[in-house]
């Protein structure tokens, strides 16, 4: 068993370390969120996600998993750091690596003192290039030893989905890692043994431009599928139909994963690492003719809904849902927050039943208190009982399905005018006061 420091206790961070902690490592994660840090070492989850409260309950409980702001100790005490802090777009679309250089240059500046073999692993999402040019001369720098031969460096994407997190996080599609000595590929290859799946070790720029390439295809998926379900509904077809039975097509084996018709795609990862991909590649001059289409498109179909919406009239709407899926309280590039903000500033009234965001507020979750940037007084239009969210409603807006709510938005939708994004059964099709956006 390994001893291993995580640094950013974030959507990534938090599964992983927990998942390594409850595999029987010694994990010690690293943040610069007090809050984050309380949460863990009170056994308690930072984020909503579906097992994780049990998780970090059991393996704090266990004295597996512990949270620190003590760079230094995180790194003497453990051989192993995985990087997991965010890259968020830089203005310009191009990934931004602040916070990973300056972990890095934290985590140097601790190795410096340490005499012990260490290694240093990305998780975060960097595009190609990154670790060689932005992460490894930040750890030489500041540590005063030469990466590669005084300490270990690998870049291992993370492909964990929030809402499925811990699932995929033992069961996913595929494994890929770059590492720049023999002894990382080692350790990395020996951590992921027990997952039973095929390793990919590549060089480091392979396994980052895998990661964007992966995300990236998800994005084209959605677009292509979403175009298809557009069109289909203007011939008056059923778009998820149509689709379904294309995915059916065994021999250009299609997942049909992302092929669903529906709204735009959101997160914090798929626009964030479409934008980032087509900024490096017209920074080395080659076009993105179909990366371009797909943000644009992207950005019509919310304009889209937007429009079914405002076509119905309606002074006040109920939306269901409003994180970027179901089953996260994420609301970076939710898609549906950017329609409910459109329609506030429109001058409708927008009230919002998402059990996920209110969990995160009644927890005291920190994301939950980036929610108002995201919505004008997101905290005061969440409403717990859709009973009373129905009622109050002109229509509904169906933006995320919740088992709980599938039943009563059924029996509502014989009175109360519809426009559903995701969709509520198969028997509905557009007609009087149900609309699907590609149905
Ligand atoms: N969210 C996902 O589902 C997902 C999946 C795979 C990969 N990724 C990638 O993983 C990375 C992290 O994503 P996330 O969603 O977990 O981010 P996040 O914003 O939820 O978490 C990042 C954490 O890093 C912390 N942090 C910032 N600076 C720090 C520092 N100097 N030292 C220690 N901690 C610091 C922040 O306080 C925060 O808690 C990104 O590159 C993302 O693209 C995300
Ligand atoms: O058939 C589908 C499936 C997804 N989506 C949308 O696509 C977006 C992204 O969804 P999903 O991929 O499930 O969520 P993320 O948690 O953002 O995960 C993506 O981004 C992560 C961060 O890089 C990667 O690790 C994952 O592999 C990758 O799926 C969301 O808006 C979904 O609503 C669709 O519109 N149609």
């Amino acid at each position: 068993m390994a001893r291993i420091s995580i640094f950013g206790i974030g959507y990534v961070g938090v599964v992983s370390a927990a998942c390594l902690a409850r595999d029987g490592h010694d994990v010690i994660a690293v943040d610069v969120d007090a809050g984050k840090i309380a949460a863990i070492n009170a056994g308690l989850a930072p984020i909503v996600e579906t097992g994780l409260d049990e998780l970090v309950e059991e393996v704090v409980a266990a004295g597996r998993l512990r949270a620190t702001d003590d760079v230094q100790h995180a790194i003497d005490a453990t051989e192993l750091s995985f990087i997991c802090v965010g890259t968020p777009s830089a203005e310009d679309g191009s990934v931004g690596l602040g916070y990973v250089e300056t972990v890095c240059r934290d985590i140097g500046r601790a190795l410096a003192r340490k005499d012990g073999r260490h290694a240093v692993v990305i998780r975060s999402t960097t595009v190609p290039g990154s670790t060689e040019g932005t992460c490894i001369p930040a750890l030489e720098a500041a540590s005063g030893k030469r990466a590669g031969a005084d300490f270990g460096v690998g870049y291992y994407p993370e492909f964990l989905r929030e809402s499925t997190a811990i699932k995929d996080y033992y069961d996913p599609g595929l494994i890929v890692f770059g590492a720049l000595d023999p002894a990382t590929a080692e350790t990395l290859t020996a951590l992921n043994a027990p997952l039973g799946c095929k390793i990919h070790a590549v060089d480091l720029r392979t396994a980052e431009m895998v990661k964007y390439t992966s995300n990236t295809w998800r994005a084209v998926k959605v677009t292509f599928a979403n175009e298809i379900g557009n069109i289909a509904k203007s011939a008056g077809l059923d778009g998820q139909t149509v689709m379904e039975i294309l995915c059916s097509d065994s021999k250009i084996a299609l997942s049909p994963y992302f092929m669903r018709p529906g709204f735009a795609f959101g997160g914090s990862c798929l626009p964030k690492d479409v934008r980032a991909l087509r900024h490096m590649a017209a920074a080395n001059g080659t076009a993105t003719h179909l990366l371009d289409a797909v943000l644009e498109a992207n950005a019509a179909q919310i304009a889209r809904a937007e429009k079914m919406v405002r076509d119905a009239g309606h002074s006040r709407v109920g939306f269901v849902g409003i994180s970027f899926k179901p089953g996260t309280d994420d609301l970076r590039e939710s898609p549906l927050a950017e329609l409910a903000s459109r329609l506030i500033r429109a001058g409708v009234q927008v009230d919002i039943y998402d059990p996920y965001v209110s969990e995160a507020y009644s927890s005291g979750h920190s994301a939950a208190g980036r929610g108002n940037d995201v919505i004008p007084d997101l905290k005061d239009r969440l409403i717990d009982d859709l009973d009373r969210l129905i009622e109050g409603a002109g229509a509904v807006v169906i933006g995320n399905l919740y088992n709980e709510t599938v039943s009563r938005l059924e029996e509502a939708a014989a009175n109360v005018p519809m426009l559903d994004l995701t969709r509520l059964n198969r028997r509905l099709v557009s007609g009087g006061r149900y609309q699907g956006i590609c149905w």
